[in-house]
């Protein structure tokens, strides 16, 4: 329908994906077209980057979303060249990167991987719009999402983040069926620290039904089963499904971005630490956040405690030996 000469047109929003063609992307894209990463009233453009030999299958993606006649899709580019795909870009999805495959932890990933985000950062860096937000998704994902950044000294650190948010999604899905209530019960729920297994889910802050959920689970089932669950469900689905996920991993990339964008009063996403709850200055590392204006900001004030402590402390330590190991790679 022709917009009426009193509504206002809204410029379309120009979404970069990488690896466009992969697994997640086919799970992503159709989602994004459809307004639900943005809102029902944002149209949108995608961007698609890959390598050259995945060119034609995200062609075919394209020629797929054509086929749904999305009302908020205005356009698709397709490009094997990060200068071109990020240029005006205002949010950046880097899904683009190799998964682990069995027997494989993510920070294996970062010889395969990390040379993919210095070249895609300094791009975002001299092309993209001044608002862009980038969410890196390609693991190891933290770590990842270090070296795009460092390698945009121009764009505010801030614009930069690493998706925790499918472990905050699976920790919500996991107690919610522990305690048998909807996952609407259950609020602040958080994930520190590193998108590997040595990730914390913190039941000592999360409430249900107002009160505190590690008082309403045995210690036991906590420490044995809620965080190892929790923390290597990655490798569990791939060992189930043969294939690293997928849908999931899309779905949370939509919550992480919606939320940002739309606000949310508190949710689990990697952001630069400003030195906050004893995390190095400049890690990126997954906290608990709150979003507002198209910020995210990190929920202060919160009491940790020893066990807490020492699970936050360990997953940090990996991300500073990861932020050690990508220097002396030279990657930043
Ligand atoms: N953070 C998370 O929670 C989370 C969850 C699931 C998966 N992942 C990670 O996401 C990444 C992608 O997973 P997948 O299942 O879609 O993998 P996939 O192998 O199906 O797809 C990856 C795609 O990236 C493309 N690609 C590779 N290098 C590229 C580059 N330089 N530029 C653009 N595109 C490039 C490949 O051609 C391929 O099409 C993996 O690293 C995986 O481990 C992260
Ligand atoms: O675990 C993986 O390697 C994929 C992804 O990071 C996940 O958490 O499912």
């Amino acid at each position: 329908m022709a917009s009426s000469a009193t509504e206002p047109v809204k410029v379309p929003v120009k979404v970069t994906v990488t690896g466009a063609a992969g697994q997640i992307g086919y799970a992503l894209l159709f989602r994004i077209a459809s307004g639900q990463l943005l809102g029902a009233d944002t149209p949108v453009k995608l961007s698609l980057l890959e390598i050259p030999a995945a060119v034609k299958a995200a062609e075919g993606t394209a020629m797929e979303l054509d086929d749904c006649a999305f009302p908020l899709l205005s356009g698709i580019e397709i490009t094997d060249d990060p200068n071109v795909a990020f240029d005006g870009a205002n949010v950046a999805l880097l899904v683009g990167a190799m998964p682990r495959k069995a027997g494989m932890e993510r920070g294996d990933l970062l010889g395969a991987n990390g040379g993919i985000f210095g070249p895609q950062g300094k791009a975002i860096n001299d092309h993209a719009a001044d608002d862009i937000k980038v969410l890196v998704v390609g693991n190891p994902a933290n770590t990842n999402a270090l070296i795009a950044q460092q390698n945009a000294p121009d764009v505010p650190a801030e614009r930069f983040t690493a998706m925790t948010r499918l472990d905050h999604n699976r920790a919500l899905s996991q107690l919610a069926a522990k305690l048998q209530v909807p996952v609407t019960e259950i609020k602040h729920m958080t994930i520190w620290g590193n998108h590997s297994a040595t990730q914390y889910p913190d039941l000592f802050h999360a409430e249900v039904g107002g009160k505190v959920a590690a008082e309403q689970v045995d210690g036991d089932w906590l420490r044995e089963t809620f965080i190892p669950t929790v923390a290597k469900r990655g490798a569990a689905i791939i060992e189930a499904r043969g294939a690293s996920s997928a849908a999931s991993a899309a779905n949370a990339a939509i919550d992480h971005v919606h939320d940002w964008v739309n606000g949310t009063e508190w949710t689990s996403a990697a952001v630069v630490s400003d030195g906050s709850y004893g995390v190095p200055e400049g890690l990126i590392s997954s906290f608990p956040v709150r979003a507002a204006g198209g910020r995210f900001e990190i929920i202060q004030g919160l009491e940790i405690d020893p066990f807490s402590r020492e699970r936050i402390d360990a997953s940090v330590r990996e991300l500073a030996e990861e932020r050690q190991a990508v220097k002396d790679l030279g990657l930043i």
